[in-house]
């Protein structure tokens, strides 16, 4: 008999990668929303399998669909057609597992930044002094350990969205990002993402992260799911087999120049 060779896998990262159980099972998923003028495909049959750990960006243009995707997985919209299901469960509703990031933080006036940071935990009745000092250790971490006791108007637009990571506070198992910093000056914005990456990977927390940015999408993810419009939908997958911790100098070498070309190969720029 025959026996087949054991086939090397490219990379031991993508090894690891596949030896992690899924959290994420998106199976022919899509959205269509009506309008008085007819209907609009937002999104059609999306599948994807998202496991344990992994950081995937999400990139395309305006309209493709990413923000409905995310919605769905995040419980806060119906799918149309299919499912998406979390640990094996049906998402039919938002959950205490999933933390969602918008891409303007939303501050309540009359709290002070920690007393905004607690809040969801105070809701769920679950703040603790434990939990305090994660708050300040997350908030240390974005720059704003000297402003706990300011409140959002005495912070500049940029510092009030640094206190967006407060979702991690409550230590997700997955995390969803609608493009968080996409309203910060790039100084800020790389230093956020190399903290964010930094957190998320030392804590295990599966990371879906939408971006319009092809650089910031490659140097972040596992994989980038690139995404295109009319109708909205996954035009391909690239795996990054770039090794971690990333650093910003990886950018220059020619195997990132050829994945950030991949992807705009798919989306049609190449
Ligand atoms: N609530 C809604 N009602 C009707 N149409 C909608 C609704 N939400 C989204 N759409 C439409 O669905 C399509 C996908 O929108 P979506 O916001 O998911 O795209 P996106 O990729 O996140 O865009 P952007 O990058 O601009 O945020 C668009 O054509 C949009 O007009």
């Amino acid at each position: 008999m025959m026996v087949e060779p054991i086939r090397e896998t490219a990379s031991p990262i993508v090894a690891a990668q596949d030896a992690r159980p899924p959290v994420i099972e998106i199976s022919a998923l899509g959205k269509t929303f009506t309008l008085d003028s007819g209907p609009v495909v937002a999104l059609e049959s999306v599948d994807l399998t998202i496991r344990k750990g992994e950081f995937i960006s999400f990139v395309g243009p305006s309209g493709c669909g990413k923000s409905t995707l995310l919605n769905m997985v995040a419980g806060l919209l119906s799918p149309s057609q299919g499912e998406a299901t979390l640990n094996g469960a049906r998402i039919d509703e938002p959950s205490r597992q999933v933390g969602f990031m918008f891409q303007t933080a939303v501050l309540l006036p009359w709290r002070t930044v920690e007393e905004n940071v607690l809040m969801p935990a105070e809701i769920f009745g679950t703040k603790t002094q434990a939990l305090r000092e994660k708050a300040r250790s997350v908030l240390e971490a974005v720059g704003l350990g000297e402003f706990l006791k300011a409140y959002p108007q005495q912070l500049s637009g940029g510092m009030q969205q640094r206190v967006s990571p407060r979702t991690l506070t409550s230590e997700p198992d997955v995390l969803l990002m609608d493009e968080p910093f996409g309203a910060l000056d790039e100084f800020t914005r790389e230093a956020m993402n190399m903290e964010l990456m930094r957190i998320t990977q030392a804590a295990g927390i599966t990371v879906l992260f939408v971006t319009h940015n092809i650089t910031e999408a490659v140097f972040m993810a596992d994989r980038v799911v690139v995404m295109t419009p009319h109708p909205g939908k996954v035009s391909g997958v690239v795996d990054v087999d770039l090794p971690r911790p990333r650093d910003i100098g990886q950018m220059q070498e020619q195997r990132f120049t050829d994945l950030m070309f991949k992807v705009r190969g798919i989306l049609g720029h190449g």
